[in-house]
């Protein structure tokens, strides 16, 4: 039996250990945060030893007083050289959002403490603010990133933080810590290939600018393209960019619907075929079209070709439909029915035809848009719309709640809109814009460009 001084003792043996064992996870604790606050200054520790290297250099030379002020002026001089400045400012705020976005990892629950945050290993200034190229550490996920968005953003005091997954690499992610709304009060943006002579569709074609400043093309052979957005939103804007594309194309056909009669009268002497708010015409316009499918089916399967080829210089067709719940709401509903049975098959069929339906809707409503037509749209465009379920329906189930929620869109930001390219998550973009006279210059030029090859072919024949 242990006596009461033994107990005592031994209590207090283990309480001393316990003290030593806390006292060393703080000496340890202490150790790596002042290791990790050098680390997060690393740069700027650099600049400051390379600083003061120098001037004990210059010094050791020319003296104290002199070295000093010769040091000042080399100083002053290099800061006069804009690239310089630019990059020593850039690399300082680089290692300012390095640090910020250490801190705010930790605190959001992504990293378990220091150097264990994500990895920065790039940072970019875009007009939205900043792009990190951003790799997770061993445990962690982009997923796990994903999620505590909301929560990093708060944290580094941003509008928003977007993450990205690498396709090709789990641990790698592309973060927009989004500052500012770069469409605000901006200027609309020329089409830069307002001026082409001759476009081709078999190219990408440039179609706005995306939050990074980068443009945003469309590779629309094989494609087809869905528009939706509330009266105003820049639907038949964007839509005019496309038919520019497909006029300067001297090898397109363009097929007009226009529910509104005045939209796309402007494309009409460049069109194969123009149908207004009339039923009728609509039905045999596509009725038509998709006997040109039909024939350029039979036409691959004597060439022995599964689609349409770039080198076999066969033409493209473009149909564009502005205001696509005129005509899927027409009151004659055996019409009605023609209409939505050929517009679905020539989106499920035309595209190895080379032909490319492009619809624009002002209504995204699940009537006018059912999700059976929509999933065959290879790219959706969801500007403005009223309700976030108007969004979803242009752009997929769940993605409003996903952060691309098209009725969030300010009125005043015309042309903006999310896109969706084949499953990728959306991008929030602007659309070019061609204003009435580039319309009307382009349609000319398309117009007598079309007729100088026709009387050449006509000549060679
Ligand atoms: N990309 C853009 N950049 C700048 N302004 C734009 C852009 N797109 C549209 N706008 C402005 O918005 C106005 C309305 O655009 P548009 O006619 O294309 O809208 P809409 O969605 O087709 O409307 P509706 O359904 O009523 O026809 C244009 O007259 C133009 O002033």
């Amino acid at each position: 039996m242990f006596r009461r001084t033994s107990v005592v003792h031994l209590v207090d043996e283990l309480g001393r250990a316990q003290r030593r064992e806390r006292a060393r996870e703080d000496v340890q604790l202490l150790l790596v945060g002042v290791a990790w606050a050098l680390w997060g200054v690393r740069v700027e520790l650099v600049l400051v030893v390379a600083l003061a290297a120098m001037q004990r250099w210059v010094s050791g030379m020319l003296g104290d007083v002199v070295g000093g002020v010769a040091v000042a002026v080399i100083i002053a001089a290099a800061m006069l050289v804009r690239p310089v400045r630019c990059a020593l400012l850039g690399l300082l705020r680089a290692m300012r959002l390095r640090r910020a976005w250490a801190r705010a990892t930790i605190d959001s629950g992504v990293a378990s403490g220091p150097f264990r945050a994500p990895g920065v290993w790039s940072v970019t200034r875009v007009p939205a603010g900043e792009l990190l190229d951003v790799h997770v550490r061993r445990g962690q996920s982009v997923a796990e990133l994903d999620n505590r968005s909301e929560h990093v953003a708060a944290c580094l005091r941003a509008r928003e933080v977007r993450v990205l997954r690498d396709r090709r690499d789990a641990a790698r992610a592309s973060v927009l810590v989004v500052r500012r709304d770069p469409f605000e009060g901006a200027d609309p943006i020329a089409w830069p290939m307002g001026e082409a002579s001759a476009v081709s569709l078999w190219e990408p074609i440039p179609v706005g600018v995306d939050e990074q400043g980068e443009g945003v093309v469309l590779e629309l052979v094989e494609r087809n393209i869905l528009l939706g957005g509330e009266p105003g939103a820049g639907k038949s804007a964007a839509l005019s960019v496309l038919l520019a594309a497909g006029a300067l194309d001297p090898n397109a056909r363009l097929w007009l619907l226009d529910g509104k009669l005045v939209e796309l009268a402007a494309w009409a002497p460049v069109a194969q075929r123009v149908a207004g708010p009339n039923g009728d015409q609509a039905v045999e316009l596509l009725r038509e079209v998709r006997g040109v499918m039909e024939e350029r089916y039979r036409e691959l399967l004597a060439r022995g070709l599964r689609k349409i080829r770039r080198e076999d210089g066969l033409p493209l067709h473009l149909v564009v439909c502005d205001e696509l719940a005129f005509y899927l709401t027409l009151p004659d509903k055996s019409q009605r029915q023609e209409f939505a049975e050929l517009l679905r098959d020539l989106v499920a069929r035309g595209r190895a035809a080379g032909v490319i339906v492009c619809a624009a809707t002002q209504k995204p409503g699940t009537d006018v848009v059912p999700s059976a037509l929509r999933d065959l749209f290879g790219f959706r465009l969801a500007m403005r719309c009223t309700t976030p379920q108007a969004s979803d329906t242009i752009l997929g189930q769940g993605w409003a709640s996903n952060g691309a929620d098209a009725s969030e869109i300010p009125g005043a930001q015309r042309g903006v809109g999310y896109l969706l390219a084949e499953g990728e998550r959306p991008i929030r973009m602007r659309g070019y814009y061609l204003a009435d006279d580039d319309v009307a210059a382009i349609a000319d030029r398309a117009a007598s460009q079309r007729t100088d090859a026709w009387l050449a072919e006509r000549a060679e024949a």
